[in-house]
């Protein structure tokens, strides 16, 4: 009775996945089994907490929209506000996991632990990681050396922070790094801490989950070689209020690819540089492209999957571009 109450809200993904054969580490269906199943399936999490589960959906989280984001986020404020709940632990799809912790880490505004978890393989696979992930997810959310450190993300003995974890690669289970390197390891039921998120997050987020009604239309267009215009204006003629451009390099915007973007802008559709580049992206403002001429707003660190949930939150609340600028730095 003196243990931890953690809560489970289960989203479905590859943790909830059931395959053919103990062979199929890649090959199966995700979002099959339900959350008594997957809590039933690991009785030592009764040695690190009291744990209850709900069935919030039951999908692949390439196809979470932004209702998703609002629904599972309200009811993770809601919880968060129980005195019966010391943490939560979202199970959750891996191709969007990112997105959804970053969400939560800027709109839920409370200290308790908040851990996203997912994995790579599914139960019915040889070295499932599943297992192991969800103990490990709800030890930290029962953990009260885990609060105040904004939405964790627990995968591969690993905690991390969801502002820069990112899905890196797909197939292995070391699938999720963050460029500025973890947080801190989970080991055999004990969480070790070795820095702390620099970002605005959480309790001091000017975000609030509870003030937020709908998310306007954030769009990503991609940089390459041969790059076209065609993307972007699209895009915007299809109603996104701002467009993420996943940049080459530094950001770098094709000649081909500039008078679009400057033309959007001054129809008032916001143009924000990120990177395309993989776990190290890294924008500066009037490096690259005058932003400050064009009104333009540079992601900073942020990928573009990121960059879209920080401009849509942003956006929400009301951002100019001289907000977003700086929110895009403080976030
Ligand atoms: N490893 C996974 O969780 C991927 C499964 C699925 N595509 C999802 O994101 O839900």
């Amino acid at each position: 009775a003196d243990k931890p109450q953690v809560m489970v809200l289960a989203t479905g993904g590859t943790i909830a996945g059931a395959g053919a054969q103990a062979a199929n580490s890649a090959t199966y269906q995700a979002a099959k089994v339900p959350v008594d199943k997957l809590l039933a399936g690991v009785p030592e999490l009764g040695n690190v907490a009291q744990v209850r589960g709900e069935q919030v959906f039951q999908i692949a989280s390439e196809s979470f929209t932004n209702e998703h984001l609002l629904t599972l986020a309200k009811r993770v404020a809601a919880l968060s506000k129980q005195a019966d709940v010391d943490g939560i632990v979202i199970t959750h799809g891996t191709d969007t996991l990112e997105e959804t912790a970053y969400f939560l880490h800027l709109t839920v505004r409370t200290s308790k632990p908040i851990v996203v978890v997912g994995s790579m393989r599914p139960g019915t696979a040889l070295s499932a990681d599943g297992t192991l992930n969800l103990l490990n997810a709800v030890t930290v959310a029962g953990d009260a050396s885990a609060r105040g450190k904004g939405v964790l993300v627990v995968m591969n003995d690993e905690i991390h922070t969801g502002r820069d974890v990112a899905k890196t690669v797909n197939i292995k289970t070391e699938a999720f790094k963050s460029p500025w390197g973890p947080l801190g390891m989970v080991v055999e039921g004990k969480s070790f801490w070795f820095r702390a998120p620099a970002k605005r997050h959480t309790v001091n987020s000017e975000f609030d989950i509870d003030k937020i009604t709908a998310l306007p239309s954030v769009e990503i267009a991609y940089g390459s070689g041969n790059a076209s215009d065609v993307a972007p204006r699209a895009l915007a003629a299809a109603g996104a209020k701002a467009l993420v451009y996943a940049g080459t390099g530094n950001g770098s915007v094709s000649k081909q690819v500039v008078p679009a973007l400057r033309e959007l802008r001054a129809q008032g559709v916001q143009i924000v540089r990120s990177s395309r580049v993989n776990g190290g992206g890294f924008v500066l403002r009037n490096a690259e492209q005058p932003d400050d001429q064009y009104d333009w707003v540079v992601a900073h660190d942020l990928n573009p999957q990121k960059a879209r949930i920080l401009t849509s939150v942003a956006l929400a609340a009301g951002a100019d571009s001289k907000a977003l600028q700086r929110i895009f730095l403080d976030y």
